[in-house]
């Protein structure tokens, strides 16, 4: 269970997407705003069921997640899927980027690179659980990698979303494959979120260390060894891909095909990959190659992104899980969250 509080911020509220208007708000994710409250910045809040805004705007009692978090309801958020159905430009569009749940060979600590493991019964879970975080977040398009696991974590995040699209697979190798898998009723079409396979989001290719435990990897040619090939920007593992290979074609992806649906107003949820995620989130952070060296991902985490005016916001996560390093550059950030959470229990 995410940790709450009552935050009681007074002359701080900045927005309020209530529609100016006073009183109880119904509905859990109703309501977001910004507040500085306690010291630190609720950069975007969870509003639940039974919080009170006022018109003025200058008292408020929310109840919101401790750490950062963002959650729209779909009359509120950047993009709505009726504003994108009906083909309307909008400066705004929400992008979802989640590492798949937990696979076998993650619970086995085996490094797994371009093998396609499935899923554990907790990796199921973790998806699920993903899932009810974005469950108010508009999605219109899904991209996901080639890989099972990637491929499971959108689909069983999906069976969660209140709007229940199915999500539809759809071809653009090529034209012909295109056109093959266009759905051509209108109707049937509102009703389904195209999905799109891209092998260039696939995990990055350990090379020789994949199928070896990553324990024993590190035993044998020393911690500092593995973790240089684990999280460094340029070096590869044996016969492998560095993160700075799998950026070339995880990122060249994005730029030239998810890119351009973001910035027409379509809202995106990618599910990939650890080493294929960090590298796009490098892109979109403007990270450099020493600070990507700390970014860790945990499994079934969505992160929310608002890309506005071409360039990209980062929301964090919607409401936070218990552990705290979901997402986390260093480790004294996680543990100021861990603080936080601690807190607030
Ligand atoms: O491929 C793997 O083993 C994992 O999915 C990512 O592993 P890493 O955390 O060792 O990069």
């Amino acid at each position: 269970m995410a940790a709450t509080t009552l935050y009681q911020s007074v002359g701080t509220l900045q927005s309020c997407r209530n529609n100016g208007n006073s009183g109880l708000c119904p509905d859990y994710g109703h309501v977001s705003f910004r507040s500085v409250s306690k010291g630190f910045k609720v950069d975007v809040g969870l509003l639940r069921g039974g919080s009170f805004c006022s018109r003025k705007r200058s008292t408020c009692v929310i109840q919101a997640s401790a750490s950062q978090a963002t959650v729209f309801d779909e009359a509120s958020a950047p993009s709505s899927a009726t504003t994108s159905d009906s083909n309307k430009k909008t400066s705004e569009a929400s992008l979802i980027l989640i590492r798949h749940g937990e696979s076998m060979w993650n619970e086995k600590n085996l490094f797994t690179g371009c093998v396609d493991v499935p899923l554990t019964t907790k990796g199921v879970e973790e998806a699920v659980e993903a899932g009810k975080r974005i469950s108010n977040i508009p999605v219109d398009m899904i991209y996901t990698s080639a890989l099972i696991r990637a491929q499971m974590t959108a689909m069983l995040a999906m069976t969660q979303h209140r709007r229940k699209k199915v999500p539809t697979i759809i071809h653009e190798e090529s034209e012909q494959a295109g056109a093959w898998s266009q759905i051509f009723s209108e109707d049937t079409n509102m009703q389904c979120i195209p999905v799109v396979t891209a092998w260039q989001l696939n995990e990055r290719m350990y090379g020789e260390l994949q199928g070896l435990n990553k324990q024993e990897t590190a035993d044998k040619y020393g911690s500092e060894q593995v973790h240089e090939w684990r999280r460094s920007y340029d070096i590869p593992p044996p016969n492998g891909e560095s993160l700075e290979m799998c950026a070339e074609r995880a990122v060249a992806y994005f730029t030239e095909h998810i890119e351009p649906q973001l910035a027409s107003g379509k809202n995106i949820m990618i599910a990939a990959h650890g080493n294929s995620l960090r590298s796009i989130i490098m892109y979109l952070d403007k990270l450099t190659s020493q600070e990507v060296i700390s970014l860790e991902l945990a499994t079934g985490i969505p992160m929310l992104y608002i890309f506005k005016e071409g360039r990209f916001i980062r929301r964090g996560s919607p409401p936070a899980p218990t552990e705290a390093t979901v997402y986390a550059y260093t480790k004294k950030l996680a543990q100021y969250r861990q603080k936080l959470d601690d807190m607030f229990e």
